[in-house]
């Protein structure tokens, strides 16, 4: 068996605008998924987790996609939460060019599903590396950034960009463009999440945002406008300029909830950090209800978000310097 995790993050700024060629900057956080395989030689594969929204379900299916999984609810379920599990294992019965190899998976995960930290990345990032080295093949980071974002294009239906899956894999901080990936200097940055409790669809979410944006020209420039905002962050970074940092993911929120991708909980927590004096909030991630990213190094925004209706987590996130770590 081989285990690897592989941690979540936050977009201190630039998601969405980041899937039409846009400059993004997302940051690993330590909230981590961890997956076990094991291989098995009748070609089915079982995926276990404990923190799905099927409520903990096991399912067993063979690796012909005509076969009906082994499981009581309907498939279109099953489908919508497996799409990432299952698309990971088929990148990796192509890379090892094992068709019809099957695995045992068991994933366990500390990041809240859909919610904007990056759990289906963290999942697909930690999956792929777990089942290759358990045939015998290590990739190497940037393929297995590549193979990871194959599969969210692939389940987020051809509208994703390299952002989640190269920050998960690689760790720290990063600036995608593209398929230009690298990592970059960020200082230490005093980072409060507030979580709603809710979840949002990534892929729903980003075609909505395609929608507006073939229908008004002012939602296109919307999203280059948030472009702007990322080029300025990304000076702010290098320059350690705080506040010029917090104020940036201001103006970076209010673009986003223009685009129709915040919520009211998300609102009422990014306003209530502000409110505390954080140096700036916005929303992380595709949207819809989940998490918020503020910046405050006093306790003035964790103690503000916890009185906060609709806020049902606050909780301060460590930059992951590490991304892939192979654990077995
Ligand atoms: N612990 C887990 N076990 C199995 N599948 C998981 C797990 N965590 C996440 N996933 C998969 O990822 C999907 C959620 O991904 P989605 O992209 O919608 O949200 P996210 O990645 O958490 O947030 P964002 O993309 O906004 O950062 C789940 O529906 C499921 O398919
Ligand atoms: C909304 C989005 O920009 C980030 C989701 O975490 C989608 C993507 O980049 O694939
Ligand atoms: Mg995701």
């Amino acid at each position: 068996m081989t285990r690897s995790s592989a941690p979540g993050k936050v977009y201190l700024f630039g998601e969405h605008a980041v899937v039409y060629g846009e400059p993004a900057v997302p940051c690993a956080i330590e909230r981590r998924a961890r997956v076990d395989a094991r291989r098995r030689d009748d070609g089915k594969l079982r995926v276990n987790s404990e923190d799905l929204s099927l409520n903990g379900f096991t399912v067993e299916y063979g690796a012909n996609p005509d076969d009906q999984p082994d499981v009581d609810v309907p498939q279109s379920l099953v489908s919508a939460a497996m799409g990432y599990v299952d698309g990971a294992i088929e990148q990796v019965r192509e890379v090892t060019g094992e068709a019809d190899v099957g695995f045992d998976v068991t994933i366990e995960s500390d990041i809240p599903l859909g919610a904007g930290l990056g759990s289906s990345a963290a999942v697909v990032v930690a999956a792929i590396d777990a089942a290759t080295r358990e045939l015998g093949v290590t990739l190497d980071t940037d393929e297995l950034a590549e193979r990871a974002f194959q599969t969210e294009y692939a389940v987020q239906d051809g509208q994703a960009s390299r952002a989640d899956t190269f920050c998960s894999a690689t760790g720290g901080a990063v600036r995608v463009e593209g398929d230009d990936c690298r990592s970059i200097e960020a200082p230490d940055l005093p980072i409060v999440i507030g979580f709603d409790g809710g979840a949002g669809d990534t892929g729903e979410l980003v075609a909505g945002v395609r929608g507006l944006r073939e229908e008004y020209e002012f939602a296109a420039d919307t999203v280059e406008a948030i472009g702007d905002v990322v080029r300025n962050g990304e000076q702010a970074l290098a320059d350690g300029d705080i506040e010029e940092l917090g104020r940036l993911m201001d103006f970076n929120h209010g673009l986003l909830a223009a685009l129709g991708v915040s919520s009211r909980s998300l609102d009422a927590m990014v306003w209530a950090a502000r409110d505390a004096e954080a140096y700036g909030a916005k929303l992380t991630g595709a949207g819809g209800g989940g998490c918020i990213v503020a910046l405050d190094p006093t306790d003035e925004t964790e103690t503000a978000l916890s009185f906060t209706p609709g806020c049902e987590e606050a909780f301060r996130a460590e930059l992951a310097e590490e991304g892939v770590k192979r654990l077995e």
